[in-house]
């Protein structure tokens, strides 16, 4: 009897298959497909009108105005996102859109969890309480429970460190200060998901350092973050994606050294150390006019 290769192997002996470890992929917190937001055209408008009327995202009535255009990204539970863009480019709009203060015209955006958002200055508290009440406001509006009240209650007065103004109604209140309890507000109470537009601007360095390690706490514990900034400095240390957007487009989501470097290149057209070209121009457009003075001086010689 010939015995098999096989046979004469122990089981412990007997090739088996690399195992396979599954890679624990976090859920994703934030799911935007296709999203499209348009702006005037007499009234008119939505998917509805659109499918009716034959027509496409980047063919609008006269009149109507493409803020967001094709927009589609996914950012994953505990993913810091920056947002940058040049004025104008739909940063807020896709903002307003993720908090449900604005309707899209097409396409989704899903978030999953409660979504606290910080995106207009005066937004949220009331001018005429005190920066205390206004607190305390918050947190019931949020149903919290006493306790958890209680404990967010003294964080936040810890972190917005505007102790001594804190009976005093917050339409007295400098921007800066204003800024900090808001800040210091959405990122104690049990939010999911925060959206930060342009916010960390106003504080001082000191202030924004305390945010920026605050953001850094939130996503260790889960929670997600989109933040809109022009500081390219702050969104290289703070996120881990970025989402440049041009004229209601992506123009770029991925690496945020990568899109700060294209957004600076690309859009900005600034020259390598984000500053403008000698002439004071965007660096490609000195290049090119210098391109078209040379050419024509060839012409002449
Ligand atoms: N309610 C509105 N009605 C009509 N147009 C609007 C409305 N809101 C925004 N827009 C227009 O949509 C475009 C995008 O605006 P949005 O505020 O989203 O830009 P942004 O990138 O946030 O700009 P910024 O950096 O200046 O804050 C702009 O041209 C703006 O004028």
């Amino acid at each position: 009897m010939t015995l098999h290769m096989f046979d004469r192997l122990s089981v412990a002996d007997r090739p088996v298959a690399p195992l396979r470890v599954a890679a624990s992929v976090p859920p994703l917190a934030v799911e935007v497909r296709h999203l499209s937001k348009r702006y005037g055209g007499g009234g008119r408008g939505g998917m509805i009108y659109d499918l009716l009327a034959g027509r496409r995202a980047s063919a609008p009535e006269p009149g109507g105005f493409w803020a967001l255009d094709d927009v589609s990204f996914t950012v994953p539970q505990g993913g810091v996102m920056g947002i940058i863009g040049r004025n104008g480019s739909g940063k807020t709009t896709l903002m307003r859109i993720l908090s449900r203060i604005t309707a899209p015209t097409k396409g989704e955006a899903r978030v999953r969890g409660r979504v606290g958002a910080l995106l207009e200055i005066g937004s949220g508290f009331h001018p005429e309480l005190t920066g205390r009440e206004n607190i305390d406001f918050s947190g019931a509006i949020l149903g919290m429970t006493q306790a958890e009240a209680r404990e967010a209650v003294d964080a936040i007065i810890d972190f917005a460190e505007i102790t001594d103004f804190l009976n005093t109604p917050v339409k007295h209140y400098s921007i800066g200060m204003y800024m900090r309890l808001a800040f210091a507000v959405s990122a104690h109470i049990r939010n999911e998901v925060l959206l930060l537009d342009e916010i960390l601007a106003v504080g001082d360095e000191r202030f924004q350092d305390k945010c920026r390690h605050r953001i850094k706490q939130l996503c260790g514990e889960g929670r997600t973050v989109l933040i809109i900034s022009h500081t390219s400095a702050l969104l290289e240390e703070t996120c881990d994606s970025l989402l440049v957007l041009d004229k209601g487009k992506v123009a770029f989501h991925g690496d945020p050294y990568a899109g700060i470097d294209f957004y600076h290149r690309d859009i900005l057209r600034l020259a390598p150390g984000g500053r403008l070209g000698a002439d004071g121009r965007p660096y490609r457009a000195s290049i090119k006019v210098g391109r078209v003075r040379g050419w024509r001086r060839a012409r002449q010689g």
